[in-house]
């Protein structure tokens, strides 16, 4: 699955030598690169082989509780949390290239082009230790999904979908009080259109896979999470860093498999 070809990936350059001075330039040591198969037109390098890193995607409009469950999926299962809206909020922070564009499509609502938001997830897996990636926000189009394949080449293991009444988005939003220049009703109901409109297609898509898990984003925090624990649960590679016993939350008849 975690297979990158030369050609399409800018990390990776056309013979051994170059090869090992971009993995040392982002920070990834020989033969622990995120490559099974690397072809150039030279030679034909395998390094040894490893795990594919385990990805799940955290889709669910504004405001659905995406973040708040995704601390808890950190504490309790170790894996790297990857806002995508993080993200792009620092390249505004930073006032990267990008960030006065960024800014101007999140005041409206709107989303970034894909491949500017695909590249800052790179960064992040590539330089990371962790195998294990919770990356929240992200696809929220077609466009952004295929971009990732595109790229990253890689699917998702697990998506989840926290599934919401629009006007308890909206009231959550309205309370966030993070100060998000985002965070206004006049932004809301655009992202709210744009969620409808962009997002669903991407939940259907990996409903039709087999890989969507349904959450019920309604009620306290605790109790939605237990919604999620007996799905990570299910994993065997995510068990091995569990702080919780497994044997304890599986059962759970409240989430829906739409496989
Ligand atoms: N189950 C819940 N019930 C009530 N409020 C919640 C719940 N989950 C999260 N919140 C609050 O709602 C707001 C939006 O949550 P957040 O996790 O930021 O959502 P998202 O990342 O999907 O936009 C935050 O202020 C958060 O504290
Ligand atoms: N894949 C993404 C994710 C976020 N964005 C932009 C557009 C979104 O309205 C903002 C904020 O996203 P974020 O995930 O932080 O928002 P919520 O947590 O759902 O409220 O960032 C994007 O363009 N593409
Ligand atoms: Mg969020």
């Amino acid at each position: 699955m975690w297979r990158r070809v030369a050609l399409l990936s800018p990390m990776i350059s056309s013979s051994s030598r170059s090869l090992k001075l971009s993995q040392a330039a982002s920070g990834l040591k020989v033969g622990e690169s995120f490559a099974t198969d690397i072809i150039n037109q030279d030679e034909r390098v395998s390094p040894p082989k490893e795990k594919a890193p385990f990805i799940t995607f955290v889709l669910g409009g504004p405001g659905s509780g995406k973040g708040t469950q995704c601390e808890k999926i950190v504490e309790t299962f170790g894996l790297q949390h990857l806002s995508a809206g993080d993200l792009l909020r620092r390249e505004i922070a930073m006032h990267t290239e990008n960030g006065a564009m960024i800014l101007n499509l999140i005041k409206d609502g709107k989303i970034v082009p894909s491949e500017v938001t695909v590249k800052l997830i790179q960064k992040e897996l590539e330089s990371s230790d962790n195998r294990k990636f919770l990356i929240d926000g992200f696809p929220r189009t077609e466009e952004n999904r295929v971009a990732f394949e595109r790229i990253i080449r890689a699917d998702p293991d697990v998506v989840l979908f926290f599934d919401c009444p629009e006007e308890e988005m909206v009231k959550r939003v309205l309370n966030r009080n993070q100060g998000r220049i985002d965070d206004n009703i006049t932004t809301m109901k655009k992202r709210l259109k744009i969620f409808n409109a962009l997002n669903r297609p991407v939940i259907d898509y990996y409903k039709n896979k087999g890989k969507l898990y349904t959450i019920n984003a309604v009620g306290t925090v605790d109790d939605i999470f237990q919604h999620v624990l007996p799905i990570f649960n299910s994993f065997e590679q995510l068990k091995e860093s569990s702080h919780v016993n497994p044997q304890s939350h599986l059962g759970s008849s409240l989430v829906e498999n739409s496989s």
